[in-house]
């Protein structure tokens, strides 16, 4: 089930949370929504999940608008908020119960998704427990099972892998990666690598406003400058290397990085590629490459540049 944004906004007071985005989510995708601190993730989330109402602009969840009164998108939506409220007085398996009936889970059907739940969520040793006796990472993983209790086409999870210890972050990411083969699934993070494991398109919002949307690819793609290699060269005098890698014509600067070691970093001019010249300047010195890598521009360094101001 698709899900388009248009041009929503969100003021609290005279600060504007969300500030006129557009962006579509499509069936068998998973989209990673980043931002610092107080971006506008939370407020958008809510919005798309109903819990707060939409100041400007529309929703489309399956084409229908969220004001279209005939619109049930409540029952294609699960939802785990941002500080997973749970009843603490409540045993996991009475609480998973309630959350499936107000859900409109057939009745029949309940205790075989309150058990397949436990299971994917890891739940099982814990399963007798009050929810206020869980520890935080469990606590997470009963959020986890409460949103998907109803087999919603659409998931929309708010920092999901918060407080989940190591082994859990894998399983918990490769469900995510597994429903997101057939389902809708929004999430929001702050672990950079998780978006990269997780997400086939991220989202990066910044004071209310998108300020990128692309594959981790496309980002990289967009962000990288000029091309930046990282060179070994041995069997040669390290300072006749360094002044031939200078003057070739497509290296607009070669820098000595471990003199010990070899080690080279070249930056080629713009649109340029120098991989070729370094490999024919090494056949004609007799030098031996041993190493040739590019550098890529990290998800942090594409963040940064977007966020910081
Ligand atoms: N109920 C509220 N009343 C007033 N201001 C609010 C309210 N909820 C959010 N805000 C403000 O709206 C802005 C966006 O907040 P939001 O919670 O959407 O950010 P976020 O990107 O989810 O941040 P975080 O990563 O810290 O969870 C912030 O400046 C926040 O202070």
């Amino acid at each position: 089930m698709d899900i388009q944004i248009e041009n929503l906004t969100k003021s609290y007071g005279p600060q504007k949370a969300v500030n006129n985005i557009n962006f579509d989510v499509k069936t068998g995708e998973v989209l990673g929504f980043l931002g610092p601190n107080g971006a506008g993730k939370s407020t958008t989330m809510k919005m798309i999940t109903g819990y707060i109402g939409i100041e400007k602009g529309d929703i489309r969840i399956g084409g229908k608008s969220l004001t279209d009164p005939e619109s049930n998108f409540k029952q294609h939506i699960g939802y785990l908020p941002e500080n997973n409220p749970l009843y603490l007085d409540m045993p996991i398996i009475d609480y998973l119960e309630f959350c499936a009936a107000l859900q409109g889970v057939e009745k029949t059907k309940i205790d075989d998704r309150i058990k397949e739940m436990i299971g994917l969520c890891g739940l099982n040793r814990e399963k007798h427990k009050k929810i206020g006796e869980l520890s935080k990472g469990y606590r997470q993983r009963v959020g986890l099972a409460q949103a998907m209790i109803h087999d919603p086409e659409i998931l929309v999870l708010d920092e999901p892998t918060t407080g989940l210890d190591p082994n859990q972050i894998i399983e918990i990411r490769k469900l995510i990666r597994d429903l997101g083969k057939e389902k809708t699934v929004i999430l929001s993070t702050h672990i950079l690598p998780e978006v990269e494991a997780t997400c086939d398109r991220i989202l990066i919002i910044n004071r209310g406003n998108i300020v990128a949307n692309g594959t981790p690819e496309t980002l990289r793609k967009q962000a990288q400058g000029n091309e930046v290699l990282k060179l070994r060269i041995e069997d040669g005098d390290v300072e006749t290397i360094l002044k031939s890698l200078n003057a070739l014509d497509t290296v607009q600067e070669a820098d000595l990085v471990h003199r010990e070691e070899n080690l080279f970093e070249v930056q080629s001019v713009a649109q340029q590629s120098s991989k070729r010249n370094i490999f024919n300047l090494c056949v004609e010195k007799k030098w031996v490459l041993t190493e040739l890598t590019p550098l890529e521009t990290k998800l942090e360094d594409i963040f940064r540049n977007l966020t910081v101001n």
